[in-house]
């Protein structure tokens, strides 16, 4: 049904890149961030300034992941380290003070500053398919790792077509680990009251399709918004994605 085998009765979506056109609306706001950051890094260190790449940087360690964990991995994957600090540390730390929270602070301020700008736009075969998905008699959920889904889906209307979310907060309030673990949509079928092998996961980032195949899904559709960036359909199908489509729209109208 839907494009989908058979026995999928329940449906778990990541929202930026998949529902909302928000995963380069991160993806900027982490790359000024980071930027910001690696430059004091290079002036202080005396190494050089090698910025953040917003495709590569992006996909491999902040892609999907929940904030903390993105600010953590991508700058281990240059060699630092910086202390935890905690939840109120201000956007605007000196370099000498900046801590994990305070980078993933300056990054939402960041965030919110587009959002608020520009709006969210939503991608409408996302919406005819969750429309479709409902007539259909499919459960419906929204997983993922940021901590600002509540808004986005309110503000775009897609609130009234999900039954339940599993988001960065849920994440941090029930200690559930981030993608590439499969906890977070494991909650969501949960939420459903449906068993994982029942349920697809709908995911564009690598973290993403990677926890879908950790938690045994029934299905696990790739979404590749950039069919013209070199390998990405691969790399998604590598990590886990069981079907690369380009829209959601692409799954209305056939069957398997
Ligand atoms: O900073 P937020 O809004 O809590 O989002 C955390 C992460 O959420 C994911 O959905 C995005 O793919 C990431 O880019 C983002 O970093």
């Amino acid at each position: 049904m839907l494009g989908l085998p058979d026995h999928v009765t329940a449906l778990l979506f990541d929202l930026d890149g998949v529902l909302t056109d928000t995963a380069a609306v991160h993806d900027r706001a982490w790359t000024a961030t980071f930027d910001a950051f690696l430059r004091a890094h290079a002036e202080h260190t005396g190494e050089e300034f090698r910025a953040f790449d917003p495709d590569d940087d992006y996909a491999r360690h902040v892609d999907g992941k929940p904030r903390a964990d993105g600010v953590r991995d991508f700058l281990a994957s240059r060699g630092v380290v910086l202390p935890e600090g905690s939840a109120d540390d201000p956007a605007d730390q000196p370099y000498e003070d900046t801590t994990v929270a305070g980078l993933g602070n300056r990054k939402n301020e960041d965030l919110l500053r587009r959002i608020e700008t520009d709006g969210v736009d939503v991608y409408e075969g996302s919406r005819r398919y969750l429309r479709a998905a409902r007539e259909a008699g499919l459960r419906r959920a929204v997983v993922s790792s940021s901590a600002n889904t509540r808004q986005v889906l309110e503000v775009t209307g897609l609130a009234g077509l999900v039954e339940e979310r599993v988001d960065g907060v849920t994440l941090r309030e029930q200690h559930i680990a981030g993608k590439p673990a499969p906890d977070s949509y494991l909650a969501g079928a949960r939420a459903l009251g449906v068993d994982p092998g029942r349920a697809a996961v709908f995911e564009d980032a690598l973290s993403g399709v990677a926890a879908g195949r950790a938690g045994g899904f029934g299905a696990v559709v790739g979404v590749d918004r950039h069919p013209g960036r070199p390998g990405h359909a691969d790399a998604l199908r590598e990590h886990g994605a069981t079907l690369v489509v380009t829209d959601l729209a692409d799954l209305l109208g056939t069957s398997s």
